[in-house]
């Protein structure tokens, strides 16, 4: 049988030598290398039909021995390790190139492109070795599940409000105003003591955000539920009634489906920017609507004397609690400057990573 040269494609990277040999169905592949010399023999369908081919090709740098090979139906591929990574200009010792040898355009990459696509596996190695040293939490099905439960409650309960709250103000208009208390109270009282654990969630670490955030929110909305609504039952008709727990529940309906889909590690971008965005408005809205609620009960703190502070004989009486009242509107501002500006934050962390992840 007579002996023949098959055509030979090469590339290179600059750690490796990729050799593709045209020759279907061979058989009897005898690859090696010796002295940084490639000799290649076979059989098979190559350019003259089914011959025997063989080739051989001496290194320009040093290679290792170890040859790599796969045969497929229509070809052999063949990878050779360079003893150093580094660029070679040519392939071969000699300056000619064989004329069986020709660039393989399907994996040819130039210097630059190489070394970018060598940083990209660097990296990518670098993040796989990371990830796989950071402990797997054995709780984090645990925990996952107690917050998708946690914010589904507080969902349910939110748009149980926000709805039954529209659909009296459809019906009964301005007159929904005067009888929210009545009709919302319990359900917000549960969901407003349930709040509490979102102080606790960030301190347990189950969640990553800040505690104070959190802290000034929940107390916040308390001290307005449980201090100024739940203790004065004249507050409990006030058309302000209804202005606060409409902008408080507005937000919820948005931000718990959020940490639901959060939890299932989803997002859909449109509830996302609700999320995000909606606060804008709502926030100073619902801190002023507050804000006119401990006003409007200031008077009656005075006149009921309730929560008042008893004083030594020689000052009176008792302190009304408006005073304290008074104090706390300016913990009010200063607690809406503080959530802000950590929601604002939030805002340009989320957009900033999505908008990464999309370049
Ligand atoms: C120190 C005591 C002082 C007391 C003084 C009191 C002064 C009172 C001041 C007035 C306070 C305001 C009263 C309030 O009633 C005003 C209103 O609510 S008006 C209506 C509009 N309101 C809003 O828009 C606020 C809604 N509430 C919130 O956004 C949060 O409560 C807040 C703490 C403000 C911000 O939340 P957070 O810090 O959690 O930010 P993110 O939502 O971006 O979440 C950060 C990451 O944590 C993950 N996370 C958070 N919670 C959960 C959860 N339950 N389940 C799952 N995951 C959760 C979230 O996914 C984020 O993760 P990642 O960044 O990976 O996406």
């Amino acid at each position: 049988m007579q002996t023949l040269t098959p055509h030979v494609y090469w590339a290179q990277r600059h750690g490796e030598i990729y050799l593709r040999v045209e020759l279907s169905d061979a058989q009897n592949l005898d690859i090696s290398i010796q002295k940084n010399v490639l000799y290649f023999r076979a059989q098979g369908h190559g350019a003259k039909g089914d011959n025997e081919y063989e080739f051989s090709l001496e290194f320009l740098e040093p290679v290792k021995t170890e040859v790599t090979q796969k045969s497929t139906q229509r070809q052999v591929n063949i990878t050779v390790q360079k003893q150093e990574c580094s660029w070679w200009d040519r392939l071969t010792m000699q300056e000619r190139k064989p004329l069986f040898l020709a660039p393989d355009f399907d994996r040819w990459l130039d210097e630059s492109d190489a070394e970018m696509e060598l940083r990209a596996k660097e990296e990518k190695i670098n993040k796989v070795t990371i990830e796989s040293r950071i402990p797997k939490d054995p709780f984090l099905n645990l925990k996952k599940g107690y917050l998708f439960m946690y914010n589904l409650v507080q969902f349910l309960g939110f748009s149980w409000i926000f709805v039954n709250m529209t659909v009296r103000l459809f019906i009964l208009r301005e007159d929904s105003f005067y009888d929210t208390f009545h009709t919302i109270a319990d359900m917000m009282y549960f969901c407003q003591m349930l709040a509490v654990a979102e102080v606790i969630n960030p301190a347990l670490g189950l969640v990553k955000t800040g505690v104070i955030p959190a802290l000034i929110q929940v107390v916040g909305r308390n001290v307005i539920l449980f201090v100024i609504f739940g203790s004065l039952e004249d507050m409990q008709n006030k058309a302000v009634v209804f202005f606060v727990f409409y902008l408080w529940s507005i937000i919820e309906i948005f931000r718990y489906p959020y940490y639901m889909l959060a939890c299932i590690d989803t997002q859909w971008k449109m509830l996302t920017w609700l999320r995000y965005t909606i606060w804008m408005p709502l926030y100073p809205l619902g801190v002023l609507a507050e804000a006119v609620a401990v006003i409007q009960s200031l008077a009656i703190f005075d006149e009921t004397r309730l929560y008042s502070i008893p004083l030594p004989k020689a000052l009176g009486q008792s302190l009304s609690f408006s005073y304290v009242l008074q104090i706390y509107l300016v913990l009010m501002f200063l607690g809406l400057f503080i959530n802000f500006r950590h929601l604002y934050k939030q805002r340009r962390r989320r957009f900033r990573s999505k908008k990464r992840k999309a370049n």
